[in-house]
């Protein structure tokens, strides 16, 4: 009896939170270690169908980095990073769309399905979902300065269109996001995949934004890993090069859905089981939140 009792508190634990968010809109941008183990997709999935039956608007975008430099490789195409962004040229962004939009978002799909989920999957060309326009990226030059650097078909996303999200979730569908936007004369760019959610998030005016990831959080210069950093401190920990590569995007993009208007900002560990259900439902959460 006891233990079912105390089944019956962990279940009560969850409902001032079922309470606050029933309702709401939560992206999720799920990429990393997660995607590449069969029994964290699981959990993954299964997290995803949770907040769907608790009334959760779910929106996820998914990355696949890894899953573009395999078939790169298997081409014998070679690539390179530019404060996390890939340097896409023609060549590159037909292997991009091939493998995010044909290949992942397909298999993501596949397996929120195959656990009970009605995941659709999009990409950002389908209803113009993502429109877009050439990034520039703004790095530092050998001297110093700063240059802007057109990195080919990477894009930024001008124009979100919530209609079609709001659409499938009226009919309980779950959008599955693949990170390629479209450009005004129907060209194709390749999007960070944490930009994306992080645009997505604010033209959705969610209330979370949740960023899954392959390590505990963000970190400072020893290592050790911060609860929460506030944007200004997220500045600076980018400038003093504590935080490089793959993880600029990641807190630069949550710092603008922020001033866009998202309620709450995290990059957690999606390579802990049910990292998505323990973010939301403990008071502690886990991860680094990114606060103003
Ligand atoms: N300050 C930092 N804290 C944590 N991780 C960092 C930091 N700076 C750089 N990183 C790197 O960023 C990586 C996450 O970015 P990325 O590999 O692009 O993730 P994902 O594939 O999940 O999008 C981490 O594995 C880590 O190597
Ligand atoms: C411009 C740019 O860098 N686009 C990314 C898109 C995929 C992505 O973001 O995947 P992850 O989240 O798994 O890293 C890329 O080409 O790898």
């Amino acid at each position: 009896m006891e233990d079912l009792i105390g089944k019956a508190n962990t279940l009560m634990e969850a409902l001032p939170y079922i309470r606050r968010f029933s309702g709401k809109t939560f992206v999720i941008k799920y990429g990393g270690h997660a995607m590449a183990d069969e029994r964290l997709k699981a959990s993954f999935a299964l997290d995803v169908i949770m907040l769907k039956s608790l009334g959760i608007n779910a929106v996820i975008v998914h990355g696949g980095g890894p899953q573009i430099n395999q078939t790169l490789k298997r081409y014998g195409i070679e690539s390179e990073f530019v404060r996390g962004m890939r340097v896409t040229d023609a060549e590159t962004m037909s292997v991009v769309e091939m493998v995010l939009v044909g290949q992942v978002n397909k298999e993501v799909v596949g397996y929120l399905n195959h656990h009970g989920g009605r995941a659709v999957g999009l990409s950002g060309k389908d209803g113009t979902l993502l429109l877009s326009k050439k990034l520039l990226l703004e790095a530092k030059a050998e001297d110093g300065s700063r240059e802007l650097v057109d990195i080919g078909y990477v894009g930024d996303v001008v124009k979100v269109n919530t209609d079609l999200i709001r659409t499938l979730e009226s009919g309980k569908y779950l959008p599955v996001i693949a990170p390629v936007g479209v450009g005004p004369e129907g060209e194709s760019y390749n999007i960070n995949a944490d930009l994306v959610a992080g645009r997505v998030a604010a033209a959705l005016n969610a209330e979370k934004l949740i960023l899954l990831t392959d390590i505990e959080g963000v970190k400072d210069k020893n290592g050790t890993l911060l609860g929460s950093i506030a944007v200004a401190d997220m500045h600076r920990l980018i400038e003093e090069e504590a935080i490089t590569g793959g993880m600029i995007p990641k807190v630069v993009c949550c710092a603008d859905a922020l001033n866009e208007g998202v309620k709450k900002a995290h990059i957690i560990d999606g390579r802990v089981e049910h990292a998505v259900l323990l973010e939301i439902f403990t008071d502690g959460g886990i991860g680094t939140e990114i606060v103003k």
